[in-house]
């Protein structure tokens, strides 16, 4: 597995081993040797899927019991006879069952066709945001509370975002937002769009995102509400808002991803995490200074690296010393087998050859180069990446340099002296793919203990700006250039015009009250955001071709901050119930999350002109008392079947008679379970969706998707509860014509 025939394979086997020499070397201890081949082996195997179950959705009790009862069973039996572990089974580490490990690989689930169902349920739940097909470890230990306000320094693509919002939106009353959000930050504006589409699907309105260098997050300054209640004055102190969590996901190198993404053997080199190293320091280092004294901070990579690791580590201690410590967390989460921080690491010092693809043969002998794939080679040339393909490392490791163009290429030469920290740094946490069949990946927890010596680096201007004195003596100036190769850091005029925004590290009385008086002037409405990024993310569609166009031609460039397209560079909003995000934040916000309703086309000839969203409905429907109706679940069901029926049509005369009543555009049609005439009381297991009255019919404005999976989901969830009415059954019996005519729709 992994590896591709031919003479290629065997050379590349060559440059895998060259590669890991490091991670071999026993005094580095990453790996000792005699579990090398259980390492290196688990390191070629395709990565199972696992996926997660949002602990927010609605009927996340109702997914879960499907996998435990219906899934487990039936495809456990299927690989019964194979002698395969389990299919399917809980990851025992993670809470309440809520992450699943599958053995079988995506590709398999792709293209065995019995496991057909079973693909097809990830798909649907995975699209309408009930599974995500990840789980993370790091936001595990931040111990997030929905109150917490929590900072997602590099957050994109948006899997830990994700479950970072789970964690907010858990345990709140129905109709109500929780008091904490998730600040969501990544320095490329593409990556921003992906992660708004990831996390869309949470139906979030707690969540902003922003598009900053993390390194150079700016201070942000809020309004304490508690201050203006107490009080009872109009008017509440502006704050410096410092965050209860931060999550430190950093650009790395991505060795951790290997059996994710295997074409980063071909690309990986000790030298790149040399590269990063700095800047890793700077974004742990700017995420302690926006944290709360007592808050918590993890730093996480999926990197194998001590360089990008326990010695980014030892030097945000340094630089902090007493008023950081590096937490002992090894109660928690005592089912994951991790393995503790390592002590002494060596420095691979790295020559940097630069040198014409074309040149590439009869420049250099090749025994002096298995350890790097020839960038013309055949079997190895390099694919266009994507956004979709590209590991999570937050690094493309090919897109700097075009093949057309020149190649850098690190090549480790020889170990400096070894590295020995005294600093408690086995209390880092290293996840290898051998001791439970995952990627790898490291951790290291940091509690604030005093603001007093956590020392801000926010006003450097990256590495042109920075003091060569303050950098770890270690690292020679052939390394430093790898991070050019990187480049990291956004283009010079972006950066400036970052400044302008971000330098506001101190008191800017000037912004603060140009905010204020701006607030009403911008009446900010989230629809008119969201359209816009609506239109942001058809063109991250057409971007990524772009994109991928581009970087066959060797052109691409690579992390690019974009101009702001949302509200720039002030944005105000105001007080929403029991909302505590009611402050002025002076970042550029990408996206107002939570899309509550849309103008329509019909919009401007009706008198209800807007339509209410899916992702708005939970958080409007309590306080929604027009345009409201009750079906039972027969006409319920065939409205998610057929999508419009005419208001003679419905099973339910009167409700036709009703429906027929209402004003023409948007409304609301609630299932009434007991066919009961009366309004429902509106809780967390209310179903409803979004409709729209016409002239002649009602539509219901929901995505084939989403309908068939509410169609799937009722029939669970009644089979679940034993309710047995013949009406009910009948819906479950008509799943297939349900499916049949999403299908056609
Ligand atoms: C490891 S990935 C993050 C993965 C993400 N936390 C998740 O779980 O989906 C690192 C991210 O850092 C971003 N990045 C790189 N340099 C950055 C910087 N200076 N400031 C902020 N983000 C940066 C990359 O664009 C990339 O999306």
């Amino acid at each position: 597995m992994g590896g591709r025939g031919g003479g290629g394979g065997q050379k590349r086997g060559r440059t895998q081993r060259r590669h890991f020499r490091n991670h071999r070397d026993n005094e580095q201890s990453i790996v000792a040797e005699d579990e090398w081949d259980a390492f290196l082996e688990t390191l070629h195997k395709p990565l199972p899927a696992a996926f997660r179950i949002n602990s927010s959705a609605q009927f996340f009790e109702d997914i879960r019991s499907q996998l435990e009862t219906d899934f487990m069973k039936s495809l456990n039996a299927e690989v019964a006879d194979s002698g395969e572990a389990d299919a399917i089974r809980p990851l025992p580490w993670y809470p309440d069952n809520l992450a699943w490990h599958s053995n079988f690989s995506r590709m398999q689930l792709r293209k065995n066709q019995t496991l057909e169902r079973f693909h097809e349920f990830l798909k649907r739940e995975n699209e309408t945001g009930n599974i995500t097909r990840q789980e993370a470890v790091p936001p595990l230990f931040l111990d997030v509370h929905p109150e917490h306000f929590v900072l997602d320094m590099c957050a994109a693509p948006g899997s830990k975002t994700f479950q970072l919002l789970e964690m907010i939106h858990q345990s709140t009353e129905f109709g109500l937002l929780p008091a904490g959000m998730v600040i969501a930050n990544d320095l490329d504006v593409q990556r921003c769009n992906l992660l708004i589409h990831q996390t869309k699907r949470m139906c979030s309105a707690n969540l902003i995102v922003t598009n900053h260098e993390a390194q150079h997050f700016p201070s942000c300054r809020v309004k304490d509400l508690s201050l203006v209640l107490e009080m009872g004055s109009g008017e509440g102190m502006i704050n410096e808002l410092s965050f209860d969590r931060v999550l430190c996901d950093v650009p790395c190198s991505g060795d951790g991803t290997l059996r994710k993404a295997p074409d980063i053997w071909r690309k990986w080199n000790a030298g790149m995490g040399n590269g990063v190293h700095r800047l890793q320091v700077q974004i742990a280092m700017r995420g302690l200074a926006l944290l709360k004294v007592g808050g918590r901070m993890v730093y996480s990579t999926c990197s194998m690296n001590p360089v990008e690791n326990e010695a980014v580590v030892a030097e945000v201690l340094r630089r902090s010393g007493e008023s950081v410590e590096l937490l002992d967390v090894s109660v928690e989460l005592p089912q994951l087998i991790r393995r503790p921080g390592i002590k002494k690491w060596k420095l691979t010092v790295v020559r940097t050859c630069v040198l014409s693809a074309r040149t590439y043969d009869s420049e250099i002998a090749l025994d002096s180069l298995e350890e790097v794939s020839p960038p013309d080679g055949n079997q190895e040339k390099a694919n266009p990446s994507s956004l979709e393909s590209a590991p999570d490392n937050g690094i493309n490791v090919d897109s700097e340099c075009g093949l057309e163009q020149l190649e850098n290429l690190a090549i480790p030469t020889e170990a400096s002296d070894l590295e020995v920290s005294d600093l408690p740094l086995e209390r880092c946490m290293r996840i290898l793919p051998h001791d439970q069949n995952t990627g790898a990946f490291f951790i290291a927890v940091f509690q604030k203990l005093s603001s007093a010596a956590v020392e801000d680096t926010s006003h450097l201007n990256g590495q042109s700006t920075e003091r060569q004195d303050e950098l770890p003596n270690k690292f020679p100036d052939e390394i430093i250039e790898d991070t050019h190769m990187l480049e990291v850091n956004p283009p010079v005029d972006d950066t400036n015009d970052q400044q302008s925004i971000c330098s506001e590290a101190a008191p800017d009385s000037d912004l603060v009250e140009k905010s204020l008086e701006e607030e009403d002037a911008l009446k900010l409405d989230s629809s008119e955001i969201c359209e816009e990024n609506e239109a942001d993310e058809t063109k991250t569609n057409g971007e990524n071709e772009n994109k991928s166009e581009m970087s066959k031609g060797g052109k691409r460039k690579l992390q690019i901050q974009g101009r702001w397209r949302g509200v720039d560079p002030v944005v105000c909003f105001k007080t929403r119930p029991r909302s505590v995000a009611s402050g002025h934040f002076m970042v550029s916000v990408n996206h107002f999350h939570l899309k509550e309703r849309q103008t329509s086309k019909e919009g401007t000839s009706t008198k209800c002109g807007y339509r209410i969203s899916s992702e708005g409905l939970p958080l409007l429907l309590p306080y929604i008392t027009k345009q409201i109706l009750y079906a039972s679940l027969a006409d319920f069901k065939h409205l998610l079947q057929y999508r419009t029926i005419k208001f003679a049509d419905f099973v339910d005369s009167k409700f036709g008679e009703k429906a027929s009543e209402l004003m023409e555009g948007c409304c609301v049609i609630v299932l009434n379970h007991g066919a009961r005439d009366s309004p429902l009381p509106v809780d967390a297991s209310t179903v409803a969706i979004g409709c729209w009255k016409g002239k002649t019919n009602v539509s219901a404005m929901v995505s084939p998707t989403d309908s068939q999976e509410l169609l799937e989901r009722l029939c669970v969830h009644l089979v679940k509860k034993g309710n047995s009415s013949a009406q009910e059954n009948n819906h479950c019996d008509s799943k297939a014509d349900s499916e049949e005519a999403v299908a056609s729709s």
